[in-house]
């Protein structure tokens, strides 16, 4: 990964975890974001209301919430993409950061290699895009026209173009919202893949509890514009909505959102029988 993030090397870490990093001291995990006391108003109306996350170095933070709790707007804020924003201790995140959004936003009028390599410099860059592409999965389609892809096709193409530019943090804004069940759940696949591999920090927005569940090592819960709840995801079996511990979890984040969640509905259902 890269190495310039924007004060954010020499910062603290906060974490008591141990997998140490060779930015930090010994032990300690650099922290790739770091956001305190963020606000974001529009005309007046809180939407980011003082809001506090870290996102380290290699973790993988999916954010859930109800439509509205201001999901986009901190994405939006991370990107860069936000001038608005207030801190009062304000927003630390890397320069090298890539978006992957719901639709893949690929230029029609490029092919697709020239897609992912588009602003990138440097003899090796075609080169770089080839190797994205078959990491992807998309090795023999880099002269096909965006229009020639499938959806799920196009959303490689865009994490392909994201990835070439080796990011300290990815940001994911639905990714996958608009393809097909199975098409996701393959992408679930790639992504982790590609993670592991690549090792950015990650920002997954999702209103799928299942794909954070699934992919995230912690899932924040955002209400009001502030984190309701911030889950380590630490099941001890494989991550399938068949076992307890996953239905357990799945149940509190669902209640987070506000869903009666189907297993604690059934319990109650049978306490009221038995009564
Ligand atoms: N440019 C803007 N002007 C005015 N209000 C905005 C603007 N951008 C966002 N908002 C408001 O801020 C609130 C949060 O929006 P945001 O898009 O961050 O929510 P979200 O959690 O991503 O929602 P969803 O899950 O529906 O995508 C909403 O009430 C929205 O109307």
């Amino acid at each position: 990964m890269a190495t310039h993030a924007r004060g954010l090397i020499a910062t603290e870490n906060t974490t008591g975890n141990t997998t140490g990093n060779a930015d930090g001291r010994p032990g300690e995990r650099r922290e790739t974001v770091r956001i305190t006391g963020l606000v974001r108003s529009f005309e007046g109306r809180r939407v980011l209301d003082g809001l506090d996350l870290s996102i380290h170095a290699d973790e993988f933070v999916a954010l859930i919430g109800r439509s509205g709790s201001g999901k986009s707007t901190l994405l939006r804020a991370l990107a860069g993409l936000d001038h608005e924003v207030e801190g009062t201790g304000g927003l630390s995140a890397p320069d090298h950061v890539s978006v992957v959004f719901q639709d893949a936003r690929l230029l029609p009028w490029k092919r697709v290699l020239d897609n992912v390599v588009l602003g990138l410099a440097g003899a090796e860059a075609e080169e770089r895009g080839r190797a994205a592409l078959r990491e992807v999965g998309l090795e023999g389609r880099e002269r096909a026209w965006p229009i020639e892809l499938s959806g799920g096709e196009q959303q490689r193409v865009s994490l392909a173009r994201s990835l070439v530019r080796d990011p300290e943090l990815l940001l994911a804004d639905e990714p996958f919202g608009a393809l097909d069940a199975l098409t996701r759940l393959r992408m679930h696949g790639l992504l982790r893949r590609l993670c592991e591999r690549h090792r950015p920090a990650v920002l997954l927005v999702t209103h799928d509890v299942d794909e954070a569940i699934v992919l995230a090592d912690r899932v924040v819960v955002l209400d009001q514009g502030r984190i309701a709840a911030d889950i380590t995801v630490d099941l001890a079996g494989p991550r399938t909505p068949g076992s307890p511990e996953y239905a357990a979890l799945r149940d509190r984040l669902l209640g987070h959102l506000g869903v009666e969640a189907p297993a604690r509905r059934e319990r109650a259902e049978a306490e009221e029988t038995r009564a």
